[in-house]
């Protein structure tokens, strides 16, 4: 199976001198659906803003797809990240003075791409058919959060990257945009990377990588919300015992 996201022995200290990777190599095969895991501070957010090329490592590798986005710079890299990933995060990011519909297609102006014939279709999938010419802040905190994922998925890139996209919802919301994640991978072959805290919301993933002070701590496949929190639970014990 291709690799849809590859990263070689990513290292990344902040100016302030904290070390929030420190050596993880992973590979995300395409049309797979993976949550990252791990106590907070362990380095979560980090590796998944190095792997999109939002922010850059200190040192190591990144391959979207097999190019090296790594090895871009600035406006060639903005443009890579641009076509080939897609970004979902906790508080939604829409422009509150666009509609729905010039949200999910923003990323394709920016790219200088015209309005893909199935635009709709996204939408109409997405269930936000007859909300495209609302702005957000007459959605719910669930819509919001779906108008997002349609709009990290317009480029057709080779991966999503989710930061806790279902955080700040209620249960049913969350579980609603889970489903429709894993219907990207399942139904229509995308490949999805996200960060959460809620062992209930990595079960929907196809595995779970785990990360403990800016390590790979390990991995499962077919996790299930219990053998997942016992995991952390695990996980907790050790890094409070490694700072005591
Ligand atoms: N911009 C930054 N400048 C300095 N230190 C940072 C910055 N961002 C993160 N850190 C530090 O890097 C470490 C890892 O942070 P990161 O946000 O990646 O962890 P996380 O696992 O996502 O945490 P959480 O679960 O709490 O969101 C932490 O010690 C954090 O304080």
């Amino acid at each position: 199976m291709n690799d849809a996201v590859r990263v070689e022995s990513l290292y990344k200290t902040y100016e302030n001198g904290v070390t929030a990777l420190d050596g993880v190599s992973a590979r995300f095969a395409s049309g797979t659906f993976t949550a990252v895991m791990g106590p907070s501070g362990s380095g979560k957010s980090t590796l998944l803003q190095c792997a999109a090329g939002l922010d850059l490592p200190t040192a190591g590798r990144v391959f979207i797809g097999g190019a090296e986005l790594t090895a871009t710079k600035d406006t060639a890299r903005t443009k890579f990240r641009r076509s080939r990933v897609g970004f979902v995060f906790q508080d939604y990011n829409l422009l509150p003075s666009l509609t729905v519909e010039q949200n999910v297609l923003l990323p394709l102006r920016l790219a200088g791409k015209r309005r893909p014939a199935n635009a709709r279709q996204i939408l109409d999938r997405l269930g936000l058919g007859d909300r495209t010419h609302e702005l957000p802040e007459r959605l719910s905190g669930g819509q919001r959060q779906r108008v997002a994922v349609a709009r990290a998925l317009v480029t057709e890139p080779a991966v999503v990257f989710a930061d806790e996209p279902t955080g700040a919802l209620d249960l049913r919301s969350a579980r609603e945009v889970l489903g429709l994640l894993r219907a990207v991978v399942h139904e229509y072959g995308r490949t999805v990377v996200m960060v959460t805290h809620d062992p209930v919301a990595a079960a929907h993933a196809d595995a779970v990588l785990f990360l403990a002070d800016g390590r790979l701590a390990g991995s499962m496949a077919h996790p299930s919300a219990d053998a997942v929190a016992e995991r952390l639970a695990h996980l907790g014990d050790l890094t409070t015992r490694a700072a005591a």
